[in-house]
Formats: C-alpha cells, structure tokens, sequence
C-alpha cells in the first residue's frame, strides 16, 4: 500500500543525483601497454554528500574525477550530472556544463599567472554570462569569506601556496556550482595550508555544496562525510562516516536546473 492509500503524506521523491556512473571505463593508451585507470565503476553521490575518494597512487582516483568532471572522456560505461546523460557530450558542451554546474581545484592551483587575483576569479563569472557588476560583487564576496581581502590586485606568484590554493576555491566556486571537485587540494601545501582548506571545504560543505575530493590524506579524508577506497581501477571499500546525508535545498535546486 502506498503512503497516499494509507492516509499518509506521500513521500518527497528522492532527489535526481548529482553524479551518477553506471560502468565507468577508461583505458589510457599511450606509448607502452594500456592502463586500465578505471574500470567498471558504478557510483552514485547525491545532493550535500561530502566525499573523499582515498587510495594507493596510481589507483586511477585522478582518472576517475577528471571523467566526472569530463576532462577526460570515458571509452565505456554512462554518466549523468544532475539527472542529465553527459558520456556523450562533446567539448563544447562540456564547457558550458563545467562553467556553470562544476567547479574544479587542482593540487598546482592552475591560476592564469598573468592575471591579478580579482581577475582570476572573475574571469569564469564573466564566461558565465555575469554582467561586470555582478562578477565583481561576487569576487568581492568569495574573496572575503575566504580571507583574501586586500589581495584583489596581487599576482598568483606573489601569494603563498595557502593563498593561491582559496584564490583557486574562489574561481572553482564563483559561479556556484552544484558540484564541487577537488584533485588533492592540499597536495602541495604545508600543514597550515593543509588546515586552512580542510576548513574552508568543510565550512562550504556545510552549507550544502556537494563535494567529490580525491586525497591521499587521511586527516583530509576524515573531513567528508563518504569515503570511497579505490584500487586498482575499482571502488573496494564505500563508508559512510557517520552524520548520513545532507540535503539543502540551494545544491538541489540548482543542479536540477541545468540548461544549456
Ligand atoms: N594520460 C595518461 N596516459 C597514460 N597513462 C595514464 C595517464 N593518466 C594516468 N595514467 C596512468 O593511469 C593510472 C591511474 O592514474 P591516476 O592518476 O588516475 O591514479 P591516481 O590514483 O590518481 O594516482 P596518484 O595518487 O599517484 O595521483 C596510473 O598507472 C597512471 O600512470
């Protein structure tokens, strides 16, 4: 009997997932014999889910994101973001969908290095559509909440590690994304670094953005909420660390509303 036949509320249906793969495949062939990076992955990471994707190098983590974020093109298997089938996108529709649904952070930041900060954070805003005014009140936000106030005209070279990697967490976010990636964000930072973006993602975490982040850290990895072990191109282990999913509405919403 249903909840309606029984007098009840119906229930909410479920939230479309944020990522959804059903067999992901990718063998990287190159000069030597093929690396079988990802093979046959199935995963689905819903609405608020903070998680970290853990393993030994070489596991195929990295491959793994660079497909959910399509920087790198599946050879088998499907995916969606946010309801929507993507294994088939070709670059240019990628584009549009990383611009305005995907934010991406690197271990080595990938800054323009001869563009102020201000402009770094701009620029995807402006790509996004955002009127001038609107960039900026948005860069000027992001850059104070994450404590870069009064560094809008400095040079990437100029800054710390620490600072370009939240110069890095600003342009990945600017344009609020419904699904945040992250490639070992504090991979080439010092502990104070190391800390300080461990607070700033748990901190946007907890606001409802929904993160997939690869690390080799287990401190960083304790800071989700899901942690996936992959090995040898497979998830081996899948653990909820407690706390169950998050849901808030702004992250739903938003990733139900891609349009191209
Ligand atoms: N573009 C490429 N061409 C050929 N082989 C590749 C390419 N990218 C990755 N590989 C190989 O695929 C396998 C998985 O690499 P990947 O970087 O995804 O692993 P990882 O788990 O992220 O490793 P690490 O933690 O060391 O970054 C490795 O054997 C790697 O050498």
């Amino acid at each position: 009997m249903s909840d309606d036949a029984a007098g009840g509320a119906p229930a909410a249906p479920e939230p479309a997932p944020i990522v959804r793969a059903e067999g992901l495949t990718k063998t990287h062939r190159g000069e030597g014999a093929p690396v079988h990076a990802v093979r046959g992955v199935d995963l689905t990471v819903r609405p608020g889910e903070f998680v970290a994707v853990t393993g030994p190098s070489g596991a195929g983590k990295s491959t793994l994101l660079h497909l959910i974020g399509g920087l790198q093109r599946p050879d088998g298997g499907r995916l969606w973001i946010g309801g929507q089938r993507v294994d088939t996108f070709r670059e240019a529709r990628w584009a549009v969908l990383r611009r305005r649904s995907i934010g991406v952070v690197f271990q080595f930041f990938n800054l323009v290095s001869n563009l102020t900060v201000a402009d770094n954070v701009e620029l995807p805003a402006l790509l996004a559509g955002a009127s001038p005014k609107a960039a900026r009140d948005s860069r000027a936000e992001l850059l104070a909440e994450l404590g870069l106030e009064g560094r809008e005209r400095a040079m990437p070279g100029e800054l710390s590690g620490g600072e370009q990697q939240r110069v890095a967490l600003a342009r990945a976010l600017v344009n609020h994304p419904a699904l945040l990636l992250a490639d070992e964000p504090a991979g080439s930072l010092d502990s104070k670094g190391t800390r300080e973006v461990l607070r700033l993602l748990s901190r946007f975490h907890q606001r409802g953005q929904t993160i997939v982040m690869v690390t080799h850290d287990a401190r960083m990895a304790s800071a989700a909420d899901r942690v996936i072990s992959f090995f040898d191109g497979r998830i081996a282990d899948d653990a909820q660390l407690g706390g169950g999913r998050r849901e808030k509405p702004g992250g739903v919403s938003r990733v139900l509303d891609l349009k191209e």
